[in-house]
């Protein structure tokens, strides 16, 4: 709300429309029951926030970890009605998941578990009404649990009509080609934009990751191929590091038998995770929870750019401290919107029975994440203010357009 509230103000948002902004429109709280493997019963909660549908269906991920609460959706669920805007597309923004560790339940325990919290959310959630994807410890198996158990509510008639209803399935189910590494895809396009603008060459440049998962890995995947150098990778078990780069394959190999976890890799020293941050390199990748630059990291960093693949990794704070320090910082609205540009794909080929081929997916998603790069960066230099607040004021613009010129409010 700081962040909005500060673009609000620069570009003197019409005071009705930023009253609509500053609260979300629904907010689902589900508590369910399911059957464990061994015959107990557990009831969990999960949160769905629909935070504004002003430019189409609510739009964004759906969350399994423990700090997943109402606070966290809401937040979330913002940030996608920003990033929607700022990219174009016809979508508002949503956000949600459930309070657990999934690690700590067996895979038949999690499709139940998905499987009731879609039953849960019911008519909440629908095609043209708020359209799920994945986000931390979801995956596409997960979002193939959620269509079936959404369409399977629905006449046998219609039932296939419906599968549109959540994206980032498998490509067996309705999925994108290229919907796997749309996130991380995108992050290199903004990296590679800034590249351009400051005229910098990213072959040799040393960079650093948080979080190997989706978007992590599949940024380092685009890095390595430009030339770039990943000198270090932090996740939820610890902190590796190797000066002469680490290969990004061979690392996801080892994540992949590993419990989706970097501990233990053979081909990088272990070092501390307070120091992580501190690292000599030229780019920052965050790409796991937020709130990780802050005033107690921000003046120790030694990168140049900090490309936000996560939501929300840098705070208020921590990003003043990195822009007095000349650090440039492409934000999470911008940086990681490859992964909501790819779900409008896989959404547009499902409405429309079509299937379109990874290279067209790629060379789509570039286009529209370069227009809203020249648009961010236009639109801060117009108002003389940073590029988060640039890119808010242009998404911000676009909703306040729909809203003048339907003359009501939905
Ligand atoms: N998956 C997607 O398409 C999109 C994801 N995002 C954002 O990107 C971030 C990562 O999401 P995914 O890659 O999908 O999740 P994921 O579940 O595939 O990976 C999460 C990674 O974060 C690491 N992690 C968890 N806790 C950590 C901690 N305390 N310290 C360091 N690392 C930690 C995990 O070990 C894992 O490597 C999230 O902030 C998410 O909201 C943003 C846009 C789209
Ligand atoms: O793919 C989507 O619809 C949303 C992805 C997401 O949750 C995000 O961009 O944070």
């Amino acid at each position: 709300m700081r962040q909005f509230n500060h673009a609000a103000d620069i570009m003197r948002l019409d005071k009705g429309i930023r009253k609509i902004l500053a609260s979300t429109n629904s907010e689902i709280s589900v508590h369910f029951p399911v059957k464990m493997d061994d015959g107990r019963i557990e009831v969990f909660n999960g949160y769905r926030v629909q935070h504004n549908n002003s430019l189409g269906p609510y739009k964004g991920g759906l969350r399994f970890h423990p700090t997943v609460d109402i606070n966290a959706a809401r937040a979330l669920a913002i940030w996608m009605t920003w990033k929607s805007s700022l990219v174009g597309l016809p979508y508002g923004g949503g956000k949600g998941g459930v309070s657990i560790d999934p690690k700590l339940y067996s895979i038949g325990e999690l499709e139940r578990i998905t499987r009731r919290f879609t039953y849960s959310l019911g008519e909440n959630i629908g095609p043209d009404v708020d359209i799920p994807a994945p986000d931390v410890n979801t995956n596409p198996q997960i979002m193939a649990w959620i269509a079936d158990t959404f369409a399977s509510t629905k006449s046998p008639s219609t039932r296939m009509l419906n599968l549109h209803v959540v994206t980032g399935k498998p490509v067996g189910s309705g999925g994108l080609n290229g919907r796997d590494r749309a996130t991380g895809y995108g992050v290199v396009a903004s990296i590679k934009s800034w590249a351009k603008l400051k005229g910098i060459e990213l072959a040799g440049k040393k960079y650093i990751v948080q979080g190997f998962g989706n978007v992590g890995f599949w940024a380092s995947h685009f890095m390595e191929e430009l030339g770039a150098k990943l000198v270090a990778v932090q996740d939820a078990s610890g902190t590796i590091f190797n000066e002469e780069g680490i290969d990004t394959e061979k690392l996801h190999n080892h994540v992949g038998n590993n419990s989706g976890l970097i501990s233990g890799y053979d081909d990088a020293d272990k070092m501390d995770n307070d120091k992580f941050f501190s690292l000599d390199c030229d780019i920052i990748i965050p790409a796991a929870l937020g709130n990780q630059i802050t005033e107690a990291n921000a003046h120790l960093i030694k990168a140049k750019l900090i490309a936000e693949g996560a939501n929300g990794p840098t705070d208020v704070d921590g990003e003043k401290i990195l822009l007095s320090r000349g650090i440039d910082v492409i934000p999470d609205i911008l940086c990681n919107a490859g992964g909501v540009t790819g779900s409008y794909y896989e959404w547009l080929q499902n409405k429309r029975s079509e299937n379109y081929h990874i290279d067209t997916v790629l060379k789509m998603i570039s286009e529209k994440l370069n227009e809203a790069f020249e648009r961010t960066v236009n639109t801060a230099k117009k108002y003389d203010t940073d590029w988060r607040t640039g890119a808010y004021i242009a998404a911000l613009e676009r909703i306040q357009q729909t809203y003048m010129e339907r003359g009501v409010f939905p």
